[in-house]
């Protein structure tokens, strides 16, 4: 089971949202960054490292948001998410593998079109709104 590692970035009550450039299959769909866990790193580094490599952003990692039962958000049979609350006062300059980046408020998050196993995740946030400091 090969694990991914993301942020939902919180900045002045609105969250980072990326839109992916490849592969073809989900080119134009919108992501929270991140990306795959390396060995021996933990989901947590990982999700802090790869905001550095994609969108050269250093962020506070904080709480991991979780689904309503259990750990992680299953992406396929064969991969699952590990999401976390993160904040920053930079600004996201993305690297090549996104083309856009948006900021958006809990009630614009549904103007985006978000991968296919992020869309439990959206309507998670939209009924249980943002942390109240993003902090844990
Ligand atoms: N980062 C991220 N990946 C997601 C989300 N939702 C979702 O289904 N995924 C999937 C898409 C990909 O299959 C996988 C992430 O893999 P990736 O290809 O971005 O990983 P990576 O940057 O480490 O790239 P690589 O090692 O495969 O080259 O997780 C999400 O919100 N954020």
């Amino acid at each position: 089971m090969r694990q991914v590692a993301a942020a939902a970035v919180v900045r002045d009550g609105r969250v980072l949202a990326a839109r992916r450039v490849g592969p073809p299959a989900v080119a134009g769909l919108w992501e929270f960054p991140g990306g795959k866990v390396e060995l021996g790193e933990t989901a947590r580094a990982a999700a802090q490292r790869e905001l550095q490599e994609e969108l050269r952003l250093q962020v506070e990692v904080h709480a991991e948001l979780r689904p309503e039962v259990g750990t992680w958000w299953q992406i396929n049979p064969g991969l699952r998410l590990r999401l976390y609350w993160a904040t920053t006062s930079g600004e996201p300059d993305p690297t090549g593998s996104h083309d856009e980046i948006r900021w958006l408020a809990v009630d614009e998050l549904h103007e985006v079109e978000w991968l296919p196993a992020d869309h439990v995740i959206i309507e998670q946030i939209q009924r249980t709104g943002l942390p109240e400091s993003g902090r844990d």
